[in-house]
């Protein structure tokens, strides 16, 4: 299969790297925005700044985003950050064959989930997304990981699975593309959150309660959306919440981390170097939850504190205060 990946960040290169490796030997290209990016890629056989260590697999080739000759491919992958996505649909919204997208978030300005915002620029488009627990380090590394390919296209999910599932991916398909979205969007909040509480040193227990509330908050947005509940108990839900939420190579993570430490926020992603799109997506998170009359408490702290609106010294008392609740309150009295 031709595959074009378009983005040569962590994810994109590694998605890169696990197509090209794959068994059935697709003829996979990775696409650089800028030239010097291009020069040092193909110098180095590698992605040192984003992915230390890890070799190109024989094959991969790499080339400039103004060399895009986007009908040659039969699958496109999307690999920017979800801010990207609508000028990089608008491009390809002619293609005939199947686009994916890697992003997890909503987007800032109009609230869109990913599937929304191809549904306005490019709506002849069959797309779909690539998603779930996946650090783009471990991927590119060969280690073992599942995905999930969540689109309303069966086209979409059945390419996405011939051009990745093999020895080290797994792909699960999944038409419910709004429950994978909201999945992939709020377990970086709540990853911020996570890491928050941990940089705080507040104990596992706290950790433990963050992450199953925060998988109730993001099931109560999802069913709102019209999401299959089932989607939130699976990779692109609980799974990808417990991976970013625990896991050091998190991104949204360490932005909880020293936000904990007393860190700028500024200062934080400046240092970070990688998209974190749990800062990004919060607000239109927290926005759309509110227009349906969802609550999402932890969400609304996070982005509380992110928008300084809450010190980090008064956020567990926000939350701890809370009126005693029904645990699941559609089967309690
Ligand atoms: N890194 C991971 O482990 C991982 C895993 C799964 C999903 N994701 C998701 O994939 C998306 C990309 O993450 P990443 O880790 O590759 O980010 P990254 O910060 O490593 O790289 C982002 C890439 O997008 C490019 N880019 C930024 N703005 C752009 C624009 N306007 N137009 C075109 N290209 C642009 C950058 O040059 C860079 O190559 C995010 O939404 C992220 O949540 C990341
Ligand atoms: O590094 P993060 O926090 O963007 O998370 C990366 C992936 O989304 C984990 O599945």
């Amino acid at each position: 299969m031709r595959i074009h990946v378009l983005g040569a960040g962590a994810w994109g290169t590694a998605v890169a790297i696990a197509a090209a490796r794959h068994p059935a030997r697709h003829a996979v290209t990775l696409f650089a925005r800028r030239d010097e990016q291009v020069s040092a890629l193909r110098a180095e056989g590698g992605n040192s700044r984003y992915l230390p260590g890890v070799v190109f697999p024989d094959g991969l080739q790499v080339s400039p985003w103004r060399d895009l000759a986007p009908n040659e491919a039969e699958l496109t992958i999307v690999a920017t950050p979800t801010s990207a996505l609508r000028g990089q649909l608008g491009e390809l919204a002619q293609l005939t064959h199947p686009v994916a997208w890697l992003c997890k978030g909503f987007e800032a300005e109009s609230g869109f989930m990913p599937h929304e915002v191809q549904q306005a620029v490019a709506p002849q488009l069959q797309g779909g997304a690539l998603t779930g627990p996946s650090f783009a380090l471990e991927v590119a590394q060969g280690k073992p990981a599942a995905l999930v390919a969540a689109s309303a296209h069966a086209e979409v999910r059945e390419r996405l699975v011939q051009a990745f599932h093999g020895a080290s991916l797994r792909i699960y398909g999944n038409e419910d593309v709004v429950g994978a979205e909201v999945g992939g969007a709020v377990k970086n909040v709540m990853a911020i959150a996570a890491g928050f509480s941990d940089g705080l040193e507040l104990g596992m227990n706290a950790r433990a309660a963050l992450l199953t509330r925060g998988l109730a908050e993001m099931t109560r947005l999802g069913q709102a959306l019209g999401a299959h509940t089932d989607t939130f108990m699976g990779l692109s839900g609980m799974g990808d919440l417990v991976l970013t939420a625990t896991g050091n190579l998190s991104r949204n993570r360490n932005v909880g981390l020293q936000l904990a430490q007393g860190r700028s926020l500024d200062a934080i992603l400046q240092q970070l170097g990688h998209v974190a799109e749990g800062v990004y997506s919060c607000e239109t998170v927290v926005a759309r939850a509110r227009r349906l009359g969802v609550e999402l408490p932890i969400a609304e702290a996070v982005w509380a504190l992110l928008s300084g609106r809450l010190k980090a010294a008064d956020v567990v008392g926000v939350l701890m205060g809370r009126e005693p609740k029904p645990e699941h309150p559609t089967t309690l009295p």
